[in-house]
């Protein structure tokens, strides 16, 4: 069996979740939605395969780019495993809405995980988070899908989310104060080109998802987001991100 993890992860909580996941997967290759560049449409997958697909959720939806990417993929029936993460509020219709799409990509979803990270913009939410317990309890969760895989079981789980898919929020475009120094880092790693090298102080509008990659990535910290935004949604979060949630399995 081959295996494999395909992650979007703008700012590394996925990416944490994923490789937590996955820790006991033997000679795992790994497929990065976040490219401008890459082809997807070009990669596809033996039968006899074993995916990870992680996504964070954005206004309890998956981002619409990494859903773009993931259709474009070709699942030729290979098991897969669809990875919510979250940043402690909610992951709402996200799990359903990727199984959906992995289906329509031919995988197979075999099981289901949902994983708390960071809030990758109201970082005190979820601080620290994976920590060591959700390490372990993930790995684990990788350890009983192995085992799934290996038994020939392929039923698909039940998760929860509800359709009509609930519509993405607007997000806050960040843009870079006066400290810029126009290294160009923000424009090659951002996975929606909506930073362009001759104006890199902005966000094209019309493309930035609000992912915070440009924002966690700068070496100088120059690109923001409005600090006046950020604290309303953190005043509007507080009840709801300070209660701590748990890693789910569906399987
Ligand atoms: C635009 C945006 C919207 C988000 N919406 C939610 C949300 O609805 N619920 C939640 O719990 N976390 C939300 N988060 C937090 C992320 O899901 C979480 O931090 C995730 O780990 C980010 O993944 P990454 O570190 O791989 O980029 C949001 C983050 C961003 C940037």
């Amino acid at each position: 069996m081959k295996y494999y993890r395909i992650i979007f992860s703008p700012t590394g909580g996925t990416e944490k979740v994923a490789n937590a996941i996955t820790k006991n997967w033997k000679q795992i290759e790994t497929i990065d939605l976040t490219l401008l560049d890459t082809d997807y449409a070009k990669i596809s997958f033996e039968k006899d395969s074993l995916v990870l697909i992680a996504m964070p959720s954005f206004g309890g939806v998956a981002p619409s780019l990494a859903l773009e990417r993931l259709s474009m993929l070709k699942g030729n029936g290979a098991m897969c495993v669809v990875t919510a993460v979250y940043g402690n509020r909610a992951y709402e219709d996200t799990l359903l809405q990727m199984q959906d799409y992995a289906q329509t990509a031919g995988f197979q979803v075999i099981t289901a995980i949902s994983a708390v990270a960071e809030h990758s913009i109201i970082r005190k939410y979820a601080a620290g988070r994976p920590n060591l317990n959700d390490y372990k309890e993930l790995a684990e969760f990788g350890d009983r899908i192995l085992e799934k895989a290996a038994s020939g079981a392929l039923s698909t789980p039940v998760v929860p989310g509800n359709k009509p898919y609930k519509k993405a929020g607007v997000g806050m475009i960040p843009k870079a104060n006066a400290t810029c120094t126009a290294c160009g880092l923000c424009a090659q790693k951002c996975p929606s080109g909506a930073i362009s090298a001759d104006q890199l102080k902005l966000s094209d509008k019309s493309k930035c998802i609000s992912c915070m990659r440009c924002v966690s990535i700068c070496p100088v910290h120059a690109r923001k987001v409005s600090q006046l935004m950020t604290s309303v949604a953190a005043a509007a979060l507080k009840k709801t991100c300070s209660v701590e949630k748990e890693n789910e399995l569906f399987i």
